[in-house]
């Protein structure tokens, strides 16, 4: 659905580079996750696929149409979720809506539709200018749906939502994957990049270190370690054991046999701490 091959990108217009020769591809009906720090060129990234920067260096195509010539047939295929709402402030969120609908030559959603499932049926009325930081968050979202984009570019899709709306978002985007709609979400929560994402990409200082999906990189780069609690002589013990040191594992085997467990967890690696190993740095 995506390709993208040698993708670099200069603001200066010179040899520096925020994005420096990046290449990834993404199937359809897959959540792409892509994953990295401020300043690590995520955001240019997502703006060169979605026709906002011009494609300076390297190639990039969405369900084989050019993305260095944009055409309205590419417009059409994808919906776009800013992190930093832009809306019509003086308009109501259901006129936001319809007004972005005349802008494809697809069929498009319902807006009164859109607003409900984003929980914004009450404020259907209201002035978007008047809505809360969060309410233009999913008025946003909302109308990135509106021509139910085969290729959906979601940034920071959940920050700064409260617990309740953030699982209804994170139910939207599974449900959209469901219906096979591939997402490309840009992202410094590695907690959202590791429940939604079926790959993730690693991306710093405008290099993507490592694709992989998250199980494999935590198979990969976390330790396998279970962290145990048993009772000795009357007295509660804690220990982390590892899965692949022989005496560590004969030891397990040992409390188990012998049945003093009574708490037992697997330790997982995060993807935060994985991102840590691959890059030396931190996701914030
Ligand atoms: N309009 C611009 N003009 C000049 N340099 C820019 C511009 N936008 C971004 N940059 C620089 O390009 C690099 C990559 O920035 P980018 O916004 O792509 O990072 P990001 O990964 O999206 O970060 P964040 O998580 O903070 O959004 C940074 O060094 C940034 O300072």
């Amino acid at each position: 659905m995506l390709k993208v091959k040698n993708l670099y990108h200069s603001y200066t217009k010179d040899d520096n580079y925020a994005v420096k020769g990046i290449s990834f591809e993404i199937k359809k009906g897959e959540i792409f996750g892509f994953l990295g720090p401020n300043g690590a060129g995520k955001s240019t990234t997502q703006k060169i696929l979605t026709g906002l920067l011009p494609l300076q260096k390297g190639e990039a195509s969405i369900a084989g149409i050019d993305v260095k010539k944009p055409t309205e047939k590419l417009f059409n295929l994808i919906g776009v979720s800013f992190e930093h709402p832009n809306i019509y402030s003086k308009l109501t969120g259901y006129e936001n809506l319809e007004f972005y609908k005349k802008l494809f030559s697809v069929p498009t959603e319902d807006p009164k539709v859109l607003l409900k499932m984003v929980g914004l049926e009450d404020a259907v009325n209201k002035k978007a200018g008047d809505y809360s930081k969060g309410m233009k968050q999913r008025l946003v979202f909302a109308r990135s749906l509106i021509n139910n984009p085969q290729l959906w570019f979601l940034d920071e899709p959940i920050s700064g939502l409260d617990p309740t709306t953030a699982s209804n978002i994170k139910d939207i985007i599974k449900k959209k994957k469901d219906e096979g709609t591939t997402i490309f979400l840009t992202t410094h929560n590695m907690h959202i990049a590791d429940e939604l994402c079926d790959r993730v990409a690693f991306i710093n200082e405008g290099k993507i270190e490592v694709i992989d999906s998250p199980r494999n990189l935590k198979l990969k780069y976390g330790e396998q370690l279970v962290k145990v609690e048993y009772k000795e002589n009357n007295k509660l013990k804690r220990e982390r054991l590892s899965l692949i040191n022989d005496k560590d594992r004969d030891k397990l085997n040992k409390l188990v046999n012998e049945g003093k467990i009574e708490t037992i967890h697997s330790q997982e690696a995060t993807l935060e701490e994985i991102f840590i190993k691959v890059t030396g740095r931190g996701l914030k």
